[in-house]
């Protein structure tokens, strides 16, 4: 599970991420909701040891990512929107395979892993060629069997269907109601309303660096009325 413990990222004067808190259980989805510019690809990043807090800390699993960041990035898997962030001149294989290298996976249960994400994700046909000519699409499905490879027990999702079409957003969210369903605790942040509405448990609002509100869903609409997107846009509106 994760344990986010007054965490802040300060640049200069800009207080990116300003003393917040927040869990997430395992089998979670917990929505990460603001406007442009209101600290949530910031307080992913720090969660997924990428970036040093100023102050504060989190528990990912039990390790705090100050103390154990080798801990940390074993246990969590990122999918991150935008650029995939794959080696072009490599094939789909090594790139999910020099990932699970990378998180000292050994060669059968590497070899076992790849199979079956290669399986699940209908990449069969493409798996031994090289990802620079892929598609959009193809990419996201490499980087989605790079972020589970290891087993995490943890996932992070920034924008995951950023520039995707239907069918490809699709096959991410399929796959996040997945990671749900093998129980691992997740952080998904988006801008479609209607998705975070389909697959989150729970949501938190960040405005300005800071958690504004934090509940599940269902007590949400029950709070601030049936329509997630209005409701939404009149609480961060009205800050
Ligand atoms: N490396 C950086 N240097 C300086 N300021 C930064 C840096 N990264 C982020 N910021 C600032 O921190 C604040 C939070 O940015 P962040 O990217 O976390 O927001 P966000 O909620 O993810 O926004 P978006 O929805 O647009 O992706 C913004 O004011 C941003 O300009």
């Amino acid at each position: 599970m994760i344990e986010v413990k007054g965490l802040c990222k300060y640049f200069k004067n800009v207080k990116a991420v300003d003393n917040i808190n927040f869990t997430v259980s395992e089998g979670e989805i917990v929505g990460l909701l603001g406007e442009n510019g209101a600290g949530k690809t910031t307080t992913l990043r720090m969660i997924a040891t990428m970036l040093k807090p100023t102050s504060g800390t989190a528990l990912i699993n039990g390790y705090d990512l100050l103390k154990e960041p080798d801990k940390v990035r074993s246990n969590i898997g990122i999918l991150f929107g935008g650029e995939a962030g794959l080696y072009d001149r490599l094939t789909a294989r090594e790139n999910i395979k020099y990932f699970a290298d990378l998180n000292n996976m050994n060669e059968n249960e590497s070899r076992e892993n790849i199979d079956r994400l290669v399986k699940m994700l209908d990449m069969e046909e493409y798996v031994d060629r090289r990802v620079g000519k892929f598609s959009r699409g193809m990419k996201q499905k490499v980087a989605i069997a790079r972020s589970i490879v290891h087993n995490p027990k943890v996932m992070l999702f920034d924008e995951p269907t950023l520039g995707l079409d239907v069918t490809s957003s699709k096959i991410v969210q399929d796959f996040i109601l997945s990671c749900k369903n093998e129980n691992k605790a997740i952080v998904f942040s988006s801008h479609s309303m209607q998705e975070v509405e389909k697959l989150c448990d729970r949501i938190v609002i960040i405005h300005k660096g800071k958690i504004i509100e934090d509940m599940r869903v269902d007590d949400f609409k029950g709070k601030y009325g049936e329509d997630f997107e209005k409701a939404f846009v009149g609480l961060v509106g009205d800050k």
